[in-house]
């Protein structure tokens, strides 16, 4: 008897055997590497695909684009996320880099999080981005200001506050985000795939901050 599987499924497969690849090519050459992985609900199945993988997990690196100003004892941290769903098994040896510390908002630990980033092994193997509807990234929100956006600055981190979004959050700058050899989108979903139509047929990365990353360039990972 043959197992179907979801397309959402097979994406999912697809991407960590990319991943995978990705880290092993860049290991031949290198000690270390660095994986940048998103969080929200799109990136689980991914997530446990790629946890399946024989890697070097002792060498790999791993952290996020973004993260909620939250404790890891909350339903949305995206740390607790990548604790539950990738570091499991073999890929428990990775050493991740979570985005919080112990400072109560993430202006005051915006700087011992950038401190903390610096020392990661750049660029990055890959940077695995996901997009909610607004057409927002990592945590780069059409209404969370101009210094995330920035391709110039030299901040790593920025904190954010948005009106669209409960929590504070603190989000890699996409001038960070694009210190990487690879640049993936993983999207799901017809409303997702309409939003990054709109964002290709257009340039105001302020409208739909997944624009700053389409010319990185952008491998795009969607199912229905
Ligand atoms: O808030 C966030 O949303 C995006 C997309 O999340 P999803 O639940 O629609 O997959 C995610 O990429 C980002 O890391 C997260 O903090």
């Amino acid at each position: 008897m043959t197992t179907e599987i979801s397309p959402r499924e097979r994406l999912a497969a697809q991407l960590a055997e990319a991943v995978a690849g990705a880290l092993s090519a860049d290991l031949e050459q290198q000690p270390r590497a660095l994986l940048v992985v998103s969080g929200g609900s799109t990136p689980v199945t991914f997530f446990a695909r790629l946890a399946a993988m024989a890697l070097p997990w002792e060498r790999i690196d791993v952290t996020l684009a973004d993260e909620r100003w939250v404790g890891e004892d909350n339903a949305d941290s995206n740390a607790r996320l990548v604790r539950e769903q990738l570091l499991v098994g073999p890929a428990a040896a990775a050493k991740f880099h979570p985005l919080t510390s112990d400072e109560g908002t993430p202006e005051q630990g915006a700087a011992a999080v950038a401190e903390r980033i610096a020392t990661l092994p750049w660029p990055a193997s890959a940077v695995i981005l996901g997009m909610g509807g607004d057409g927002h990234t990592a945590s780069l929100f059409p209404d969370s200001g101009e210094l995330g956006l920035a391709l110039t600055t030299d901040e790593a981190v920025v904190a954010v506050r948005a009106l669209s979004v409960p929590q504070p959050r603190i989000t890699l700058s996409a001038a960070y985000l694009h210190r990487a050899r690879r640049h993936i989108l993983h999207i799901v979903g017809d409303n997702k795939r309409s939003v990054l139509a709109r964002a290709l047929a257009g340039d105001d990365a302020r409208e739909l901050p997944i624009r700053a990353f389409l010319a990185c360039p952008l491998a795009v990972y969607w199912a229905p």
